[in-house]
């Protein structure tokens, strides 16, 4: 596992067609320090802007890394760290994802993950390390104050959610069965950058 939430940028070749990327290698990814296996992948359509979905884990043995994109517009996408024993207990980090700027935001096991979406129709792809488990997955509310995302809502809007998030618990009744491990990362609000 690796304990490190990483935003990585993946080269893009361009010519007059347009351009070309690897947005992901094996073998690149893993020189350049994210070590996760994937075994799943996944894909969201979100209609509306200000559609959020979060904050979301799974519990192990299901416990999943996620290697996330935007296909199609723009998210604001978050992570927040409840591996006990982490200095970095309950903070989050944001990074904007779009599909003009082809970033991803790598999340290892031991984080909330949710995003917002900035536009209509926005798309996201990502790779999962382990597979889809109802019974193991769980999550956080949105909007708990313990840890205080600040989403870029504009005042008075709510965002569009499912019941299920609606009726999330807060982090403060969920048993984290994540431990903060020698050798892992505290998470720091702007995430280490890889370039593969
Ligand atoms: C996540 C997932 C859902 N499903 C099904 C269950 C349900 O009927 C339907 C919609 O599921 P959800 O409401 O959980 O989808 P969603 O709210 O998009 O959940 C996702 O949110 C983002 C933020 C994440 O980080 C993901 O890991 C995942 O939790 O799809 C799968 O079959 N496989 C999967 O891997």
């Amino acid at each position: 596992m690796t304990g490190e939430v990483l935003l990585i940028r993946p080269r893009r070749f361009e010519d007059d067609r347009g351009w070309f990327s690897e947005t992901y290698n094996e073998r690149n990814f893993r020189q350049a320090g994210m070590q996760s296996r994937f075994v799943q992948d996944n894909h969201s359509l979100s209609r509306e802007k200000y559609t959020l979905r979060g904050l979301h884990f799974q519990r192990p043995p299901f416990a999943q890394a996620k290697l996330v994109r935007c296909s199609k517009g723009r998210i604001f996408d978050v992570t927040v760290d409840i591996r006990t024993g982490s200095p970095s207990f309950g903070g989050w980090a944001s990074v904007e994802l779009s599909a003009e700027g082809g970033e991803q935001l790598f999340v290892p096991a031991g984080f909330l993950h949710g995003f917002l979406t900035l536009t209509p129709d926005a798309e996201v792809i990502y790779k999962v390390s382990d597979f889809y488990d109802g019974a193991s997955d769980a999550g956080v509310r949105w909007d708990d104050p313990a840890i205080a995302v600040n989403w870029p809502l504009p005042e008075g809007v709510p965002p569009t959610l499912s019941a299920k998030d609606r009726g999330l618990p807060l982090l403060a009744a969920i048993d984290s069965p994540f431990m903060f491990q020698p050798g892992d990362v505290p998470l720091t609000e702007a995430p280490r950058e890889l370039r593969p």
